[in-house]
């Protein structure tokens, strides 16, 4: 297994030659792209993290590595992407045969299970069109937004009550298209909308998500946690968003829990650990967030998946106290989150890698696609502003999806 430094004419999602195994991680035209499948392998239950880690360690301490580049996502790299839940779900972890990766404007290439051809080019030779799809109809998943409005409510209910501080509910939606729809290009258009998020692609979850869970680099560690939200509406420039924001009690009280809830879960592995004393807003084109940038320092050499596992799920999707969170999760939102809300992104052989939260995403299926969004709830919340929120939550996939579709 070898990774060498190479040219390459095209944008990495460019190089994706198929629809099937595309996988992805790429932030502003950074990152890595990765297709064909050396290996694979699926868990389920508590210990999906801790079996997903240990396969991985064992499988890839069994290259003879030449690794002549030597930066972060060179060497062996996994993908992965996480279920949300203990039950149901399936996580999966993918080792592509080809990894491309960018940064600090070097490419490199690594070619896992073969020599490669030692070209000084990435390979373009195999790239097959992408497919537009066409979006026929929308219809309701397995949560509709009636039963969601109605679930915020019960939850708004419980939360004044005293019973816990936040929890995060979310509702699904079927888009029903023309046939499969190519990964490709989803993450082409959600890569040039939303620059600053991390396009993803594992095992047909894509999406694009401001929020990173987790990015370890030796011992650094590094994590975006967003949580309090606000979206564009006819009339208030961007500025006075902000500023509303900022100055909103109750999504700074979302935004305090998700903060906290990272920091006391990270804490025990950390020898120093630096939160910022207030959120700075992060702006997208669908909606606003309160973001804090914590940093640490490791105490040891933890690897990445073990420290996802103890810190999923933050307050920013579970909710807070996290147990009690967990439980209302699955007695409100009667449907299976899967992999959204569930960490996504890749491994290196080290113990390093990056881990976003998969949000704004989509799970494709023959014919349909299911997209998910939600909202935290607290004492406060008002059922129909979070359907709205929600609904602003939606709009990275359905743009991405519609844009291959002539409306009316
Ligand atoms: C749950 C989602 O987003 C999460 C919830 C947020 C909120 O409630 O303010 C903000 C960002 C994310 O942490 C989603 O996009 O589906």
């Amino acid at each position: 297994m070898r990774t060498r430094e190479v040219s390459c004419p095209v944008e990495l999602l460019d190089l994706l030659p198929g629809p099937d195994d595309a996988l992805a991680w790429v932030s502003g035209g950074e990152g890595l792209v990765g297709w064909g499948e050396a290996a694979r392998v699926e868990a389920s239950g508590p210990d999906r993290f801790a079996e997903l880690d240990r396969w991985w360690r064992r499988f890839a301490s069994e290259f003879d590595v030449q690794d002549d580049v030597r930066r972060p996502g060179t060497g062996p790299v996994a993908f992965t992407s996480i279920a949300f839940a203990d039950e149901p779900g399936r996580s999966v972890l993918v080792v592509p045969r080809v990894v491309v990766g960018q940064r600090d404007g070097v490419t490199w290439i690594t070619e896992i299970g073969g020599p490669g051809d030692g070209a000084a080019q990435v390979p373009m030779q195999r790239v097959r069109p992408v497919r537009r799809p066409t979006v026929d109809r929308y219809t309701a998943g397995q949560l509709p937004v009636v039963g969601y409005r109605d679930a915020v409510h019960k939850a708004v209910h419980r939360m004044r009550t005293g019973e816990l501080d936040k929890v995060v509910l979310a509702h699904d939606l079927l888009a029903v298209t023309d046939g499969p729809v190519d990964a490709r290009f989803l993450l082409r258009r959600l890569a040039d909308r939303y620059p600053n998020c991390w396009a993803y692609a594992v095992d047909g979850l894509v999406g694009a998500t401001p929020e990173l869970l987790l990015r370890r680099t030796g011992r650094r560690v590094s994590s975006r946690v967003l949580a309090g939200t606000t979206w564009p509406r006819p009339g208030v420039d961007a500025d006075e968003l902000a500023a509303g924001l900022l100055g909103s009690a109750k999504d700074r009280e979302e935004h305090r829990f998700a903060v906290r809830s990272l920091a006391a879960t990270l804490s025990p592995y950390c020898a120093e650990l630096r939160v910022p004393e207030a959120p700075t807003v992060m702006r997208l084109p669908n909606v606003l967030h309160l973001a804090s940038e914590v940093h640490g320092r490791l105490l040891d050499g933890t690897p990445l998946l073990r420290l996802a596992e103890a810190v999923h799920p933050t307050a920013a999707v579970g909710g807070f106290p996290t147990a009690a969170a967990v439980r209302l999760i699955a007695e409100l939102e009667p449907m299976d989150r899967g992999r959204y809300t569930g960490p996504v992104g890749w491994l290196d052989a080290e113990g390093g890698g990056e881990l976003g939260i998969a949000l704004r995403c989509a799970e494709l299926g023959d014919g349909a696609v299911r997209l998910f969004a939600g909202c935290g709830i607290v004492a406060d919340s008002d059922p129909d502003s979070e359907v709205r929120e929600a609904a602003a939550k939606l709009v990275p996939m359905r743009e991405a999806l519609e844009d291959g579709t002539t409306l009316g």
